[in-house]
């Protein structure tokens, strides 16, 4: 039993929040946004942002992943980000940005395995061109 226990803590818990609980958390009382998918508590952290407390209320209970990487936040600003975690976005609500990231991948492996046998490929078609046309011309003189 207690080994039971045991596993169920190893079990990473992630809560889980659609866009409609983000939304609601947009007061002075409680403020959460959501960044890449993933939901934050800050209301404790609003009077702490350096960039101040305004752009973080206009965020409020929306998704404010592109305003975060426009503002071109440091390293130890995305580390900060851990402190205030509470929980991923609902898959039904991150749709899009799943597709995205799959295309992206998609693409970019695919372009990759074309130009690993393409390039080398058309290279030996050039060299056997040349070797060709080198080795008739010089017989033929
Ligand atoms: C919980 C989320 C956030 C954390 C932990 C955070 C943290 C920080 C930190 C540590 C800085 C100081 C500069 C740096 O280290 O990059 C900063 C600056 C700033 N942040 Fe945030 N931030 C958050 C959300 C946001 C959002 C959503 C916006 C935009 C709407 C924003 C806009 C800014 C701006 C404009 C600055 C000032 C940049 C500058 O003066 O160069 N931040 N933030």
């Amino acid at each position: 039993m207690a080994q039971d226990g045991d596993k169920q803590s190893e079990e990473p818990q992630v809560t889980l929040y659609t866009l409609e609980d983000v939304r609601k958390r947009n007061t002075a009382k409680e403020i959460w946004l959501v960044i890449h998918d993933r939901v934050y508590d800050i209301t404790k952290f609003v009077e702490e942002h350096p960039g101040g407390e305004e752009v973080l209320f206009e965020q409020a209970g929306a998704d404010a992943t592109e305003s975060f990487e426009d503002a071109g936040h440091s390293i130890d600003a995305r580390e900060m980000l851990n402190q205030y975690y509470i929980g991923d976005l609902h898959p039904d609500d991150c749709k899009n940005q799943g597709k995205k990231d799959v295309l992206l991948t998609t693409s970019s492996s695919t372009s990759s395995s074309w130009s690993s046998w393409l390039i080398p490929a058309v290279a030996v078609v050039i060299l056997g061109f040349m070797y060709r046309f080198y080795t008739v011309d010089s017989r033929s003189s």
